[in-house]
């Protein structure tokens, strides 16, 4: 049997294929056909989102809910924001309860988030994997808080629902485990956005048959990926196109850059599929699929892997990184266009459209990158002379090209799937595991020895102790002048 288990740092199965596969397709994690599972959470999603978006799902005081906050952060967050914001201008008149984002433990971004809701018609989804990250677990702690306050601890039954590979830790924060959406150990963080950690969201806002497009997108994706020759497989060519970038010819960045300010978010998620991190022995710049410093089997890499993403809309990145982009550093692109807007707009006696005003930049950028403009070319100009190396352009600075048909739920899943099979193509050629994170661990051990700190500092008045010179002085510096609500004077929320 096929070993599935190419997690091996972690014991698990990568499958996230399985998450978009039709129903009557068999996909085994350890002997067992997981495809039943996965769609047995996708009906109950449909069924829970449809009463939520008739209206028939009442909270605690009979009212319909119309706004939703996600609370969620990494894969359990930017992967659905991603998404939602990819189709917020497609699908304006679908959406139905307005949909706020959770992420970061700043009480400012609890604020943010809740001003203007009321917990009488907001429902509180809860998503996170494991179902102990901190910061996701005290937001969630915060907002039930802000429910029960308001309504009554009975009411988190009506306000509030989980999606969690850890239905019993769901249970024990309260949340009724009919009101959990089960995804599994074989969905890494990353990839999850496929499971119930999208697709609940999305379902919500949308309803549940744009999801199913969304999933359908994906999954055409994971068939051309699993049977079309590599030089016409789409995942293939890109990922060799990163490796030889970054491994042959040493440019450690990529830009991604879509021409539509629906893909907003794209670069955000995408760079979380390619966290960097700091390997202060070596200045490797790494990341959470693909910069690891190690083979597989634990054997330090003899060169970089993993690229430094970032991104932003076009033209919005022109008027500010794209000068380094041109003259300065390399950093192979991502250009990404759409050929149909999903807002159009001709306005009269213009010399083209809106979206073709967008679309002529996209045109022109690669060019640009790839051409230049050579000294030759301004002297015929009559540029100065002085100004000539100044406005030079070398070209020969790589980038690819998407062409999309449009931003619908669709395609928005194909990009999604050719992003991340991409992914693992360079992971497999570098010979790195591209599915655990054990990167982000350190700091979060480090978090929590800081956190005991400030407790017992706080509550005892002990001074800080057991740290560097440098966070020993911060810290006590920090803990001189803030001013802390204390318990008995609860933090209010808004
Ligand atoms: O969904 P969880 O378990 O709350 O984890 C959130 C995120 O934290 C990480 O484990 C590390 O940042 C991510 O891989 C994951 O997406």
């Amino acid at each position: 049997m096929l070993n599935t288990q190419i997690n091996s740092t972690e014991n698990r199965s990568v499958l996230h294929v399985a998450l978009r596969a039709p129903r009557d397709k068999v996909i085994c994690s350890d002997g067992k056909n997981v495809v039943p599972e996965v769609w047995k959470v996708l009906d109950k999603i449909k069924e829970f989102s449809e009463l939520v978006r008739s209206g028939s799902w009442v909270g605690a005081t009979g009212k319909a809910l119309k706004d939703v906050v996600a609370v969620g952060i990494g894969g359990s967050f930017l992967g659905p924001l991603f998404v939602h914001t990819a189709l917020q201008t497609d699908l304006i008149f679908l959406l139905k309860p307005s949909y706020e984002n959770l992420a970061n433990v700043d009480p400012i971004d609890v604020a943010r988030n809740i001003a203007g809701l009321d917990p009488e018609t907001t429902l509180v989804v809860v998503v996170s994997k494991t179902f102990t990250t901190a910061e996701t677990m005290l937001n969630a702690r915060t907002l039930r808080e802000w429910i029960t306050a308001a309504l009554g601890p009975k009411a988190v039954a009506k306000h509030m629902v989980a999606v969690s590979t850890n239905l019993t830790l769901v249970e024990k924060f309260g949340i009724d485990p009919n009101n959990a959406f089960a995804f599994w150990d074989w969905v890494g963080g990353r990839y999850s956005v496929c499971s119930a950690v999208g697709v609940l969201p999305l379902s919500l806002q949308y309803g549940f048959s744009v999801v199913e497009k969304f999933l359908k997108g994906a999954s055409i994706i994971d068939q051309h990926f699993y049977s079309t020759p590599f030089e016409k497989n789409i995942p293939v060519l890109l990922g060799l196109l990163s490796v030889w970038n970054v491994s042959f010819l040493g440019y450690p960045a990529r830009a991604i850059l879509p021409y539509t300010q629906a893909l907003e978010k794209f670069a955000p998620h995408i760079q979380q599929a390619s966290m960097p991190l700091y390997f202060p022995s070596r200045l490797r710049v790494s990341m959470e699929s693909n910069g690891k410093g190690v083979s597989i089997d634990g054997v330090r890499l003899p060169f970089e892997a993993g690229e430094i993403d970032f991104g932003e809309p076009g033209t919005n990145g022109q008027h500010s990184f794209y000068q380094l982009i041109h003259q300065g550093r390399v950093i192979p692109c991502d250009f990404i266009g759409v050929v149909k807007s999903q807002q159009p707009v001709y306005l009269k006696g213009e010399v083209v459209s809106n979206h073709d005003e967008l679309m002529s930049n996209f045109f022109a950028q690669p060019d640009a990158l790839a051409y230049g403009k050579t000294a030759e070319q301004l002297l015929s100009e009559n540029v100065s002379q002085n100004l000539i190396p100044h406005k030079t352009f070398t070209g020969n600075r790589p980038s690819i090209s998407l062409l999309l048909p449009s931003l619908n739920a669709y395609n928005v899943g194909q990009l999604l799937a050719i992003y991340e099979h991409r992914v693992a193509v360079e992971g497999f050629i570098w010979g790195i595991n591209s599915f655990d994170q054990w990167g982000v661990e350190l700091g979060k051990s480090l978090a929590s020895q800081v956190r005991k700190q400030l407790n017992s500092s706080r509550t005892k008045g002990e001074s800080v102790k057991g740290f560097n010179f440098s966070t020993t002085a911060l810290l006590s510096r920090y803990l001189e002048v803030l001013e802390i609500p204390l318990p008995d004077k609860p933090l209010s929320l808004l």
